[in-house]
């Protein structure tokens, strides 16, 4: 693949809990402005991969990864790189939603003010951030209100809101509806879909019809390897493998 269609990328990767090997040779490109979704059975890797982007592995003792993770042409794991600057340019939305105890405006505020974002450019930051993560309506006249009293899908849709802010270039979301009923679902359906025009999207899913609904690109992974990949419509009307074809039609996982 040309330079210009990979945004991130893995290359040769291993990596080993103890001595459980937990994902074995992945090489893998995410292009720009796609939405890529990474399934596989419960304990395939999925998270563990998109995880390595983000460096959360950094401080498990018993981690050990080969191999690498390129940003276009900056390595993730090189020496004396700033992780904070690092999760500036690609960040991520977890399964469950993880508002601080705090309002609905500082969730959002607090990012900014760490990253040195100008005070007088705050508000219009956060106006805008909450706008595109389809929230604004329900919450702007009460932007003071504690955001552990919004419903678990404005609370996710929050802290969508709270990465977008931060403009990165990749976000990755493990699972971000998994706790959610179906109607916030499709909320953030339509928002990942949207997204896709300014950012980079990883999602790990379960959801068969989540995959097909909102990425363009899937990566299906068993036992810690990618045994194919391709464009999300083909995976599913036509897979090469026999253990894809298992997988997609619900037959394991
Ligand atoms: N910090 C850790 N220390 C030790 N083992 C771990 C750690 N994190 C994950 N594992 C193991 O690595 C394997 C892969 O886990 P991972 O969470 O990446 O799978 P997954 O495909 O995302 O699964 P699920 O769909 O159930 O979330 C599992 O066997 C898990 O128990």
């Amino acid at each position: 693949m040309s330079n210009d269609l990979v945004k991130l990328s893995a290359k040769g990767v291993n990596l080993w809990f103890g001595n459980k090997q937990v994902l074995k040779n992945i090489s893998v490109d995410f292009e720009p402005n796609k939405v890529t979704a990474l399934i596989g059975p419960s304990g395939c890797g999925k998270s563990t991969l998109l995880r390595a982007f983000n460096r959360m592995h950094d401080l498990s003792p018993d981690a050990r990864i080969e191999g690498k993770f390129m940003l276009e042409n900056q390595d993730l794991y090189e020496k004396g790189l700033s992780v904070t600057q690092l999760r500036r340019r690609i960040g991520m939305v977890f399964q469950k939603a993880n508002p601080f105890p705090k309002s609905i405006y500082e969730n959002i505020n607090y990012g900014l003010k760490i990253n040195d974002i100008p005070k007088a450019e705050r508000p219009g930051i956060i106006e805008n951030a909450l706008r595109e993560s389809y929230i604004w309506e329900e919450v702007k006249d009460e932007l003071e209100k504690p955001a552990t009293r919004l419903s678990g899908g404005q609370q996710q849709r929050l802290c969508i809101a709270r990465t977008v802010a931060l403009r990165p270039e990749v976000i990755l979301m493990d699972e971000p509806c998994s706790a959610l009923d179906p109607l916030s679902t499709l909320k953030i359906e339509e928002l990942i879909v949207k997204l896709k025009k300014d950012f980079t999207i990883v999602i790990v899913t379960h959801n068969m019809q989540q995959a097909q609904r909102v990425a363009d690109k899937t990566v299906f992974m068993y036992l810690g390897e990618i045994i194919e990949e391709g464009q999300t419509k083909d995976m599913f009307a036509n897979p090469k493998n026999e253990l894809t074809a298992n997988y997609v039609k619900g037959h394991f996982g």
